[in-house]
């Protein structure tokens, strides 16, 4: 028979086991590396940032009111299969881990950036078919001044591509393309001047993948 300090070990494990188990973001700064990519535009990646995240994968797939999404957008004509939904400054999100992200995003970058983080775009690829073409994040002020977007990964890996703008003839900017791949509960955060001297794109792929939302928080003002 288990008495009841043996009861109490049981369940201290039982709990031990939960909190292990339960959905949490790390310390933003450990683990943050950044690239300069040149004339002012850099990326920063953190890997694992959201531990645990499955469950809200799950209630985003499910309880978000997904819209599909394919016109033009952005600076030219860009074909986007796939899904989205756009989260005003104000609007409650769908999940307070969610707010708590945006909050330890806002508080970290506040010096670079100098403004909070307030919208939340949220897209989901399906599978490998769905992507979003060359382009940069460059409606609204954006497109004449430095800004910071930060993306939470969610879901099935996916790479995001980063390739110098104008064939790279943008004084300074490093002469190569990125490619990133990102992975379940990894955060990736593109500042400086990358929307305006760098575009991005997640390409298709042949690859059996399921689906991925990306969460992108940016500030007011910009799409
Ligand atoms: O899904 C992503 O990680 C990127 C999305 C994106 O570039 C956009 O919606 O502007
Ligand atoms: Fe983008």
């Amino acid at each position: 028979m288990v008495g009841y300090s043996g009861v109490m070990d049981l369940m201290l494990q039982g709990s031990l086991l939960d909190l292990a188990d339960e959905m949490s973001l790390g310390r933003l700064a450990a683990g943050l590396h950044r690239t300069e990519l040149g004339a002012g535009a850099w990326v920063d990646v953190r890997p694992g940032w959201l531990a645990a995240g499955d469950e809200l994968f799950a209630l985003l797939v499910r309880s978000v009111p997904w819209r599909a999404e394919r016109r033009t957008m952005y600076d030219s004509v860009v074909d986007v299969p796939r899904l989205t939904r756009f989260y005003a400054a104000g609007e409650p999100l769908p999940h307070p881990l969610l707010d708590t992200a945006r909050d330890a995003l806002s508080v970290h970058y506040e010096a670079e950036l100098g403004e909070p983080f307030v919208t939340a775009g949220m897209c989901l690829y399906r599978d490998g078919r769905d992507s979003v073409a060359w382009h940069g994040d460059r409606i609204g002020r954006s497109n004449d001044v430095d800004t910071i977007v930060a993306i939470l990964s969610l879901g099935s890996a996916r790479t995001l591509a980063l390739r110098p703008r104008n064939g790279g003839r943008i004084p300074g900017s490093l002469q190569k393309a990125l490619r990133l791949p990102l992975a379940h509960g990894d955060l990736v955060v593109m500042g400086g001047s990358c929307q305006r001297t760098w575009d991005h794109a997640i390409p298709k792929t042949s690859e059996p993948v399921g689906p991925r939302i990306s969460v992108q928080f940016r500030v007011a003002g910009v799409r």
